[in-house]
This record gives C-alpha cells, sequence and structure tokens, in this order.
C-alpha cells in the first residue's frame, strides 16, 4: 500500500514536472520541439485561442515556458474572480477550465517522449537485428568456406611436385633414380612406401597392401596419400630437397584429386609411354631377381589392365590441363634419360 502511494505522489510529481510546474524552465526551453507546439492551436475558438496561443508562442516572463506562469490554472482562478464586487451580477459561468493549457503540456510533451523513446529503442533493436543478421551471415560464409576450403600441407610456391607416371615395367624407377643422381630432386616410390608399409611389423595395413599388390588393385588412397605426406616431411627435414618426384602415383583420379587438395597440388606429370609387350618382358626378367610377389604372369596381367582403365584417365585428365610431358621409354636406359632430360629442361628451365 505504502509502495502504491509513494508511487501515486511520484507519478504526480512527475505529471506536475511535465506541465513545468515543477521542472526547471532551462530544461523546457531547451527542447526545440516545444517551440513548435503553436501550430495544434489554431483551430480553437476565438475565446480559448486567445488564451491559448500566447502560451504557446510567448517566450517572457508570462510565458508558460517560465516556470511562474506553470502554476495550474485553478490556482489562477479563485484569484481573479476574488476581485469581483457583491454587488454586480453574479458572474457567468467560468469559462471552461482551460485545460487544454495543461492538457497541451501533458499531451504535447509525453507524445514526444514516448514518440523519441520507442524511435529509439526501435532503432537499437533494428541494428541489433542487423548486426546479428551480418553475424550470421559472416558465420555461415565462414562455415561454407571451411568446409569447401582445404589448405594444402605443402606450398606449391615452395615445394614442388612432379607426378611419374607409366605402365608397369615402363622405366619410371629406373629413371628416377638417374635424376636424383645428377638433380636436388627427392624421389618418393608409392610402391616402395607401400611394401614398406605392408612389411612394418604391427601395421594394420599390411594385409590389406598385400592383397592389393598382389592382384594388381589399388590401395584406398588414404593410405597411401599419408604415406607420401609423411615422406614428404622426412625428406624435407633431412635432406632439404624441396622438389619431388612422386613415382607410380596418383594411379586413380580420387587419389590425384585428393593429394592435390590436401597435400599439394601438382606441377608436372612425367609420362613414359611403353608398349605392353616391351614392358611385360621387362618385368618377367625383373621378376627373377626381385622376389616382388607381382612380378609374375598373372599379377602382370592384372596390373596392365587396372593401368589402362584406372590411371591412364589421371594421364588423360592432365594432358587436358597441359601439364604432361611425354617421353617414350621403349629406347635403352641412357636414351630414354637424355630424352627425359632434355624435355624436362624444356619445361623447367633452371629450376630442374
Ligand atoms: N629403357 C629400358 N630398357 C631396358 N630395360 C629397362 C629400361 N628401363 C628399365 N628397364 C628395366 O625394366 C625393369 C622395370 O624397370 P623399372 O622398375 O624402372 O620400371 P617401373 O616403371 O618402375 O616398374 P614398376 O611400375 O613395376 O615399378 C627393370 O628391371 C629395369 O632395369
Ligand atoms: O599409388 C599407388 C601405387 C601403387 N599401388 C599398388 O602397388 C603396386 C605396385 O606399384 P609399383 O609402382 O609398380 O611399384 C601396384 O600394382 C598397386 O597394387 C597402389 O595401390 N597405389
Amino acid at each position: 500500500m505504502a509502495a502504491t502511494v509513494s508511487g501515486r505522489q511520484a507519478w504526480r510529481q512527475l505529471m506536475r514536472s511535465s506541465t513545468g510546474t515543477l521542472a526547471p524552465s532551462s530544461l523546457l526551453r531547451s527542447t526545440p520541439q516545444r517551440r513548435q507546439l503553436p501550430s495544434s492551436f489554431v483551430k480553437r475558438p476565438a475565446s480559448a485561442s486567445s488564451q491559448a496561443r500566447p502560451l504557446s508562442t510567448r517566450s517572457g516572463p508570462s510565458s508558460p515556458l517560465s516556470h511562474q506562469n506553470h502554476k495550474p490554472v485553478a490556482q489562477q482562478r479563485p484569484y481573479s474572480t476574488g476581485l469581483q464586487s457583491h454587488n454586480t451580477p453574479p458572474p457567468p459561468p467560468p469559462p471552461p477550465p482551460p485545460r487544454r493549457n495543461k492538457g497541451n503540456q501533458q499531451i504535447k510533451f509525453w507524445p514526444f517522449l514516448i514518440v523519441i523513446a520507442l524511435g529509439s529503442g526501435g532503432y537499437v533493436l533494428l541494428i541489433n537485428q542487423r548486426k546479428e543478421m551480418s553475424a550470421a551471415k559472416a558465420a555461415k560464409a565462414n562455415a561454407a568456406n571451411n568446409t569447401n576450403t582445404t589448405i594444402p600441407a605443402f606450398d606449391p610456391t615452395e615445394v614442388t611436385v612432379i607426378f611419374v607416371l607409366g605402365g608397369p615395367g615402363a622405366g619410371k624407377g629406373t629413371q628416377c633414380s638417374r635424376l636424383v643422381r645428377d638433380y636436388p630432386l627427392a624421389h618418393l616410390s608409392a610402391g616402395d612406401l607401400l611394401r614398406g608399409e605392408q612389411d612394418r611389423p604391427g601395421s594394420q595395413y599390411g594385409q590389406l597392401i598385400k592383397d592389393c599388390i598382389k592382384n594388381g588393385e589399388i590401395v584406398p588412397m588414404e593410405v597411401t596419400i599419408a604415406l607420401l605426406e609423411n615422406a614428404m616431411r622426412e625428406t624435407i627435414a633431412m635432406t632439404g630437397r624441396k622438389t619431388f618426384l612422386i613415382d607410380g602415383f596418383p594411379r586413380k583420379m580420387d587419389q590425384a584429386f585428393k593429394f592435390e587438395e590436401v597435400v599439394c597440388p601438382a606441377k608436372l606429370v612425367l609420362f613414359y609411354d611403353c608398349p605392353e609387350s616391351v614392358m611385360e618382358k621387362r618385368l618377367l626378367e625383373r621378376g627373377k631377381t626381385s622376389g616382388r610377389a607381382d612380378d609374375n604372369a598373372e599379377s602382370i596381367r592384372k596390373r596392365f589392365r587396372t593401368f589402362v582403365e584406372t590411371s591412364m584417365p589421371v594421364v588423360t585428365h592432365y594432358e587436358k590441363e597441359g601439364k604432361v610431358v611425354k617421353v617414350d621409354s621403349t629406347a635403352e636406359v641412357d636414351e630414354v634419360y637424355r630424352e627425359t632430360q632434355k624435355k624436362l629442361k624444356e619445361v623447367l628451365g633452371d629450376k630442374l
């Protein structure tokens, strides 16, 4: 109850303040909108407007904008009527209380405050809403970028990758050995890395790799790509060499795309072209001493099929990109090597 009473008192005080009774006149004068109020009095009848007009237009001592004249009209009326003589006829009924004076001040003052408050609140809400929308948009864009864009492990401006492709027995390993002998290159054979992983004690991929190699099939790319990336890191750390000949990889399109996405984009593809009959003869000869499980007639046949069906499309893909350096590897080793050097120099120049 006390709270209600004091609340009412506060409300009354606030209302009186809004009519100018309690409010400092300087505060009231400083409100420019208040000076615009006269326009609302124009429609009043003459009797009322004679009182009303000065209220709105005057700013001198009698103006309601001055706190002296902000007394409620109800207090002014008895003072003026008290001067009347007892003999004079009863005064005409008092004019309707100039509620307009108070009313104007109440109606004109509060609406502005409310409008300003609502307007400011709405503006703040709108700004916050826009900020939230922009933040949501930015987050969405970031999320999209993060899912679609993978930064490769190696910067292609610092690390150069040359894929070396060709059928089984085309002479890839032989030519790579010569190149690393003569140039500051690093040679990584995907087949050698897989065989190393296959033989590593405790490898969970050992049996899988063994089966794939025997049947001339492609080991799942995750395994091969991880082996290659690790080997690249180790090579850079141990030798400082940053130009890689990646031998026998990629053998499948998905490997190519994934490697370029997560490891490093390729600069070139060195492709050794050799007839199957020549390659078969070389592999059977190698099989006499290599100990490789796939250097036998049956595995060789499977490997040829895989090469034609799965690996040649990779060569074709890079040919379309203009990245293939093709070398015929039918000739004897030295001649193929000379041709290799010549063609690589044409493309790489001093970078070889
Ligand atoms: N130009 C060549 N002339 C004759 N023999 C070659 C020639 N190049 C390589 N050889 C021999 O052919 C066999 C296969 O060569 P190499 O291992 O280099 O081929 P590869 O393409 O790496 O084969 P794979 O893909 O099976 O590993 C080897 O025994 C090698 O000595
Ligand atoms: O990226 C690759 C490379 C090789 N393999 C398997 O290894 C054998 C042998 O490869 P070579 O290059 O002839 O040494 C190959 O037949 C495939 O089974 C692979 O899966 N993925």
